[in-house]
């Protein structure tokens, strides 16, 4: 008897994006990640990185081409069904943070498991020791996210996107703002947190010394998956 072929976490084919405005398109012919797997993103400014994330999440419909997200038809969805798979199946960090000024650091953390329909209760002890294991300490928690640095903001979008489990963790450098010892502690964390839940990731930075936490990275100016040696 063989075993079932598993379904990948992402399988794109053929993909194609255009900016009609800026007269910019995105092809992307192939692209295929395994359930658990770490793909760093880079590429120049302009290069096409945020708008592949975009894509992934859901955020932007390609014009063509096929894209699947654990084997659900992404580019066949409505503008609602995606964005109800993204609030329960993807981590989302956005290179705007996107976090609610006036809303607390525990607030913001929590607004990820409130949309995928998770029970405050359960999720509260999981989002304080996910912020503490952040380095952001209990004083910091009722604070509002507009009273935080850029860096401590970062690490409250990463906790936010982390907190429902998701099966597919999307972030645009999210670690931009942060010192070497913060941005090494965030990286730890994030890929303990990804890999304890079997979660793929997919980052986009300019940091190169980056590349050391991943097994595959992609090249958008050449758009080339390569294995990345550890
Ligand atoms: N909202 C938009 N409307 C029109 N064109 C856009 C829009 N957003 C991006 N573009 C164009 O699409 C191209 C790719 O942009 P994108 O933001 O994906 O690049 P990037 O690699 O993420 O850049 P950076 O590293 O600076 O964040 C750019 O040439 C940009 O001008």
């Amino acid at each position: 008897m063989t075993d079932k072929p598993k379904i990948p976490a992402i399988e794109l084919k053929q993909l194609r994006f255009y900016y009609q405005a800026a007269g910019w398109q995105l092809n992307l012919p192939a692209l295929t990640l395994k359930v658990g797997e770490h793909l760093f993103v880079r590429g120049a400014s302009g290069s096409g990185k945020t708008t592949l994330l975009n894509l992934l999440s859901g955020i932007a419909q390609p014009i063509s081409g096929e894209l699947y997200i654990n084997g659900q038809p992404l580019h066949q969805l409505s503008s609602g069904k995606r964005d109800t798979l993204r609030a329960q199946q993807i981590g989302v960090v956005f290179q705007q943070l996107n976090l609610i000024p006036y809303l607390s650091v525990l607030d913001n953390t929590l607004l990820s498991s409130h949309f995928a329909g998770q029970c405050k209760a359960d999720s509260m002890p999981r989002a304080i020791a996910l912020l503490r294991r952040l380095g952001l300490a209990d004083n910091l928690h009722r604070q509002a996210a507009n009273a935080l640095s850029v860096g401590q903001q970062q690490r409250v979008a990463i906790a936010r996107a982390l907190l429902p489990q998701p099966t597919l963790l999307i972030a645009d450098e999210p670690t931009s703002a942060l010192d070497s010892e913060n941005r090494d502690a965030f990286m730890r964390v994030m890929l303990a947190e990804a890999d304890a839940n079997g979660c793929t990731v997919i980052f986009v930075s300019h940091d190169q010394s980056l590349l050391q936490y991943f097994n595959l990275q992609l090249d958008m100016q050449r758009l080339e998956l390569g294995a990345q040696p550890c």
